[in-house]
């Protein structure tokens, strides 16, 4: 079977691609006339979340558990067997492996190349490490056209980039005297049945730089639910942020105002049209709308983190215009622009190429060097390039994940 890999990058229009090959339109390259397919992406599952909000059923859910609830790995595998029972002729894998962790990888990658003999695969990956190696056949999109790719693509070399200049200082820097930002003592979260997080201690300083990783499912976005402010499983226990005890009275906003959040998800939800420039004084301001004028300061320093970005020239260009790889870079910024004592990326890299995510990575390195912000990068996978200082990674038990520090 002539199996199918094309190449993405953060330029590429994915939605039209995917339905110009779901039409049909690259007959020449790929024929899908009159054979079924199914589409494995993050747009599906998400497809799938709604039809189940909408009519109260679970549709592809594992042991009755809501899709809604399980993690993004979990998901993917819900998906995957989904779609595999239905036996279609094609399935084109929409970046398969992103927010997987190395070992469902692996076990994606098994089941694939099994099923692959009866199964046309058609891969779009941003990732080359992330090819099928069962496909011999490349392509890429040039020009809005899916050209063949004849040339050995993974000798092409990565170009390297370097932040000119240093990162622009706070205009009020937010107080938080103390010594520990966030400290975690023998913290269990159980849901039912099901553990999730088990006797974790941790304790994070003030100017760290930390990763947090760990597979699919093992309690990442749970502990950082515990520390924003939002998961009640966080009362009660011995969880003390910015020094005050979790439950005690402590004001959301006061813990808000410390921490600087960038997730993927909050650029998936801007609807509105604002310019480059307003994206990043609006981090200011703590409101996107810009009701308030900013004040010449504020305006310089915006300038001197657009100039750090060489993205100056384009200040005034629409955010929702900017390449996938731009809007990441401008909304880690603007999570950065008040030099919050916390700093908390989660997954930033996902969804990616190798060239944008290797400069996220050097800003965010940058910043670690540069600045007393504390630094927690989430992330299931080891990126290439990032200099934590430490690293708590989330290893799976039956009787929940257990911490272990590196
Ligand atoms: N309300 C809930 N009810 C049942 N289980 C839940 C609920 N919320 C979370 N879980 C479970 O807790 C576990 C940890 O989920 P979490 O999202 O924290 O993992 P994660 O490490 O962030 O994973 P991923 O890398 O896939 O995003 C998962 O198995 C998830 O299904």
């Amino acid at each position: 079977m002539q199996h199918l890999g094309i190449f993405t990058d953060n330029q590429t229009n994915k939605k039209e691609l995917i339905r110009k090959l779901q039409n049909n339109e690259f007959s020449d390259i790929v024929n899908l006339k009159d054979i079924s397919g199914k589409l494995f992406s993050q747009l599906a599952v998400r497809r799938f979340m709604e039809e189940e909000e909408k009519h109260g059923t679970k549709y592809i859910s594992t042991k009755g558990q809501a899709l809604k609830t399980m993690s993004s790995g979990e998901q993917k595998k819900a998906l995957l067997f989904h779609i595999l029972d239905q036996k279609p002729d094609y399935i084109l894998l929409d970046n398969p492996f992103d927010n997987l962790d190395i070992s469902f990888q692996n076990d994606l990658k098994t089941l694939l190349q099994e099923k692959a003999s009866g199964t046309l695969l058609i891969q779009l990956a941003s990732r080359k490490s992330d090819m099928l190696s069962n496909i011999r056949n490349f392509a890429k999109v040039i020009d809005g056209q899916l050209r063949i790719l004849t040339e050995d693509i993974q000798g092409e070399e990565e170009e390297a980039t370097i932040f000119m200049g240093s990162i622009p200082p706070a205009i009020e820097p937010i107080p938080f005297n103390g010594e520990t930002l966030i400290s975690f003592e023998k913290v269990s979260v159980s849901y039912g049945e099901k553990h999730v997080l088990k006797d974790i201690d941790w304790e994070v300083k003030t100017g760290e730089f930390w990763q947090l990783i760990g597979n699919n499912g093992t309690g990442k976005t749970t502990i950082l639910s515990m520390i924003t402010g939002d998961n009640p499983k966080a009362f009660g226990q011995e969880i003390y942020i910015f020094g005050n005890k979790k439950g005690s009275g402590e004001s959301v906003w006061d813990i808000k105002e410390k921490i600087g959040y960038f997730s993927p998800a909050m650029t998936d939800s801007f609807s509105g049209r604002h310019s480059v420039e307003n994206m990043l004084i609006s981090g200011l301001l703590d409101s996107i709308g810009l009701y308030i004028k900013p004040t010449e300061t504020q305006k310089r320093i915006i300038k001197d983190w657009l100039l750090l970005l060489s993205l100056w020239e384009r200040r005034n260009v629409q955010f929702n215009d900017l390449s996938l790889g731009d809007q990441r870079l401008v909304m880690t910024v603007r999570a950065m622009v008040k030099h919050p004592p916390l700093l908390i990326l989660d997954e930033p890299t996902s969804g990616m190429d190798d060239a944008s995510a290797s400069i996220l990575v050097q800003l965010v390195n940058k910043i670690a060097q540069e600045t007393q912000t504390t630094i927690l990068f989430v992330s299931h996978r080891k990126e290439p390039g990032l200099n934590p200082k430490k690293i708590l990674e989330l290893k799976h038990t039956d009787k929940g994940s257990i911490g272990i520090v590196k």
